[in-house]
């Protein structure tokens, strides 16, 4: 089975290091990402470690796949559509292990995932922090079944490739839990140690609110409970203080964000006739202006 993943920042590179573990004589691994390079180090629990997996320039990369992970950001989905379709054959599965909710039709043969992983690319290495989990939805996969059985049985693989019969529940949480603390790093350009002050939670907390109340008000498929902002704010809380968000690297990198996947998809379910949400509107609005730099 060939795997390919595209991205080998904060996501791919923790996804290729335990991937790298499968049986050679039955899966192939390709990293590519923009540049090459002979591998890649990861800080984790204070220490550092260098893998020396390569990683392909994307654009040298002529092989197909069978499993292709998109790990880059949202942005580069349309920059690699063309690239994506010639590494890829007609029963290829393509993983969209990303944030955000928006992008599912980009590929007939995408599958949406929920990516639990939090780490953030440095210049040098990748520091990763906590979680190393992908979520699927449950249904039967033609390659990701195999993969997904060989990995739970091998003791020395560290990453939860797994279905959920309740995806797209799994689904809507995570891009709640991404509009919350999201929000208030990228926009106060400050880690999660931002939650030590309560006008923070307060405002995280309405900001909760307000997203929760358009998506139930227009999913047909996802019910989540007020108690989503406590569960969500315990979260938050328990994150090491000088953890950030994907956004929030994006912002202190002065790269173009996922907004318009994440804030501006729940703010996009809004209709004509719902009650006012100014903390989520102000949030678009300052993430929207941020892109016009
Ligand atoms: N960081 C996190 O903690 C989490 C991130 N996510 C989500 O996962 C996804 C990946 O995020 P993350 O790993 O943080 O991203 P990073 O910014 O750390 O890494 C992105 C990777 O994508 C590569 N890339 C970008 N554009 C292209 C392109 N056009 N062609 C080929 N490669 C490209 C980059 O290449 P190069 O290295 O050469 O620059 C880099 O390796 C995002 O949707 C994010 O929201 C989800 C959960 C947690
Ligand atoms: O729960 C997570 C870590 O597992 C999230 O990743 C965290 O809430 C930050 O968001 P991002 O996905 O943007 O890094």
């Amino acid at each position: 089975m060939k795997i390919g993943i595209i991205g080998a920042g904060a996501v791919g590179s923790i996804l290729a290091r335990e991937l790298n573990k499968l049986p050679e004589n039955e899966f192939q691994l390709t990293v590519m990402a923009r540049t090459a390079r002979n591998g890649f180090t990861v800080l984790e629990d204070g220490i550092k470690i260098f893998h020396d997996i390569p990683v392909h320039d994307i654009l040298s990369v002529k092989d197909t796949f069978d499993v292709l992970f998109i790990a880059t950001k949202t942005p580069a989905l349309l920059t690699l559509k063309e690239t994506i379709k010639n590494m890829t054959h007609g029963n290829s599965e393509i993983i969209y292990a990303l944030n955000g909710v928006g992008y599912d039709d980009m590929f007939a043969q995408g599958i949406p995932s929920v990516v639990y992983v939090s780490g953030q690319q440095h210049d040098e290495y990748i520091e990763h922090f906590v979680n190393q989990k992908i979520i699927l939805p449950d249904q039967s996969f033609t390659y990701l079944d195999r993969l997904i059985q060989i990995i739970e049985n091998d003791e020395s693989i560290h990453f939860d490739l797994v279905k959920d019969k309740h995806f797209e529940q799994v689904r809507y949480e995570k891009l709640l839990i991404n509009v919350g603390i999201n929000s208030v790093t990228a926009l106060s350009k400050n880690t999660a140690k931002i939650f030590e002050d309560d006008s923070m939670v307060r405002l995280t907390r309405t900001l909760l609110k307000e997203s929760i109340d358009i998506v139930n008000k227009n999913s047909q498929t996802v019910y989540i409970s007020p108690d989503f902002i406590d569960y969500a704010m315990e979260m938050y809380m328990s994150y090491p203080r000088e953890m950030g968000t994907s956004m929030y690297y994006d912002v202190m990198a002065n790269r173009t964000t996922e907004y318009q996947y994440i804030q501006g998809f729940v703010y996009n379910l809004k209709t004509d006739d719902h009650p006012p949400t100014p903390v989520l509107d102000t949030v678009v609005t300052l993430l929207s202006g941020y892109e016009k730099l």
